[in-house]
C-alpha cells in the first residue's frame, strides 16, 4: 500500500512531535525508520496506522484517508513494543484477535512462526519474558500479511538468534508477499541489509529519505596525513574529523566523483566506505545541522513542500 504524508504535524499539548513532514511511500518496499530517542517515529507511526488523529496536514494510505477509517485500518498493522500484548491471557487470544483483524491472516503460517520462536498457543502471555513477547508481536506481524505492516523497535529483549530468524523469516515472507513494510530501530547495522530505502527523522523533521545504497555512497571515509587530509575537505561538508597523531580521518557526506577519488588517491589518500550507523549519528547530530547543511533531494523537496 503507498503511503502519501503532507505537512504533517502532531502535537501533544506544548510539545510538537511531528513538526512538517512530507513524503511518499512506494507499494512493496521495506523502509527503514531511523531517528534518536524523541524524535517522532512512534508518533509518526501511531498515525499511519490510525491510532493517533494528526494536528495538521493529511494522511493517506491506499490513497485514503486513515482515522476513523476501519476500511484502511483493517489493512494496516502496527506492532509495537513488547509490553503492548501484556492484557491478553493467552497466546491463543493473541492470534484469535489478531486473525479477526487481520483479513489476510494466515494460520498456518502463524504456527509455523511460533514453532521457530519457540513459543506455544497455551502460553500465558503474562508469564512470557520480554523477548518471547517481542517474538509472539513478530508472529502476529508478519502472519497478518498487512499490506501496510510496521514494526516499531519490536526486537526488544529478542536474543541475537531470534532476532536473526526475525530478519530472515521477514525478508522470505516479503519475496513471497510483496507489502509496504516500516522498520523502526536503533539497531541500524543490524538492520541496515533489510532496508531499500532509509528514511531518517530528527526533532519531529524527515532530513534523509534516500535508497539505502545511495545514502551509503555519499559517505565517504577519507584518511591519510592530517594536512592533505585537510587540504583535499576543504569546501566539501565533513560530518567529522578524528585524529591520531599525524594522520587524520575525515567523514564526508555528498557525491565524490571519479576525478577527486582519483586525485585523492594519488595524494596518498585512502577512500572507504561508512556505516550507516556513522552517517546517522553525524546526520542528526545536535549541536550541527549537518543534515540539513546537505539535504537529499527529496528531504529538500520536502521542507520546500514540494511533492515528490
Ligand atoms: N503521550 C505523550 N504526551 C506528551 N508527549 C509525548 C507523548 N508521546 C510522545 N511524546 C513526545 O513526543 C516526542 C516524540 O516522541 P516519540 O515517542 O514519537 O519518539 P521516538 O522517536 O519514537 O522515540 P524513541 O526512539 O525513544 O522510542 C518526544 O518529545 C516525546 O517526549
Amino acid at each position: 500500500m503507498n503511503v502519501e504524508v503532507r505537512d504533517l504535524r502532531v502535537d501533544y499539548g506544548e510539545v510538537r512531535a511531528v513538526d512538517g513532514m512530507t513524503f511518499s511511500l512506494d507499494e512493496g518496499k521495506i523502509y527503514g525508520l531511523l531517528g534518536r530517542n524523541g524524535s517522532g517515529k512512534t508518533t509518526l507511526m501511531s498515525v499511519l496506522a490510525g491510532f493517533r488523529r494528526e494536528s495538521g496536514g493529511t494522511v493517506r494510505v491506499g490513497g485514503r484517508p486513515v482515522f476513523e477509517n476501519g476500511k484502511v485500518t483493517s489493512e494496516i498493522c502496527l506492532i509495537r513494543d513488547a509490553g503492548e500484548t501484556i492484557d491478553i491471557d493467552k497466546v491463543d487470544d493473541a492470534l484469535y484477535f489478531a486473525e479477526w483483524l487481520r483479513p489476510r491472516w494466515d494460520a498456518a503460517y502463524a504456527d509455523e512462526l511460533l514453532e521457530r520462536f519457540g513459543l506455544r498457543r497455551k502460553m500465558s502471555v503474562k508469564a512470557m519474558s520480554k523477548g518471547q513477547r517481542s517474538a509472539l508481536g513478530v508472529v502476529v506481524g508478519l502472519a497478518g500479511r498487512s499490506p501496510l505492516t510496521m514494526f516499531d523497535e519490536s526486537y526488544l529483549g529478542m536474543d541475537a538468534p531470534s532476532r536473526y530468524a526475525f530478519y530472515d523469516a521477514l525478508l522470505a515472507d516479503f519475496m513471497a508477499h510483496s507489502r509496504t513494510i516500516i522498520l523502526s530501530t536503533h539497531l541500524i547495522e543490524e538492520y541496515s541489509s533489510l532496508f531499500e530505502e532509509v528514511m531518517i527523522i530528527d526533532r519531529g523533521r524527515l532530513v534523509v529519505q534516500e535508497e539505502s545504497q545511495t545514502l551509503l555512497s555519499r559517505g565517504t571515509a577519507v584518511t591519510g596525513p592530517a594536512d592533505r587530509v585537510e587540504e583535499f575537505t576543504a569546501g566539501l561538508t565533513v560530518l567529522n574529523t578524528r585524529r591520531l597523531g599525524p594522520t587524520a580521518s575525515a567523514m564526508v557526506y555528498g557525491d565524490l566523483d571519479e576525478a577527486r577519488r582519483r586525485k585523492a588517491r594519488e595524494t596518498g589518500l585512502e577512500l572507504g566506505p561508512i556505516a550507516m550507523q556513522d552517517l546517522f549519528v553525524h546526520l542528526t547530530e545536535p549541536s550541527g545541522d549537518a543534515a540539513r547543511a546537505v539535504p537529499s533531494e527529496d528531504a529538500s523537496a520536502d521542507r520546500s513542500g514540494d511533492t515528490r
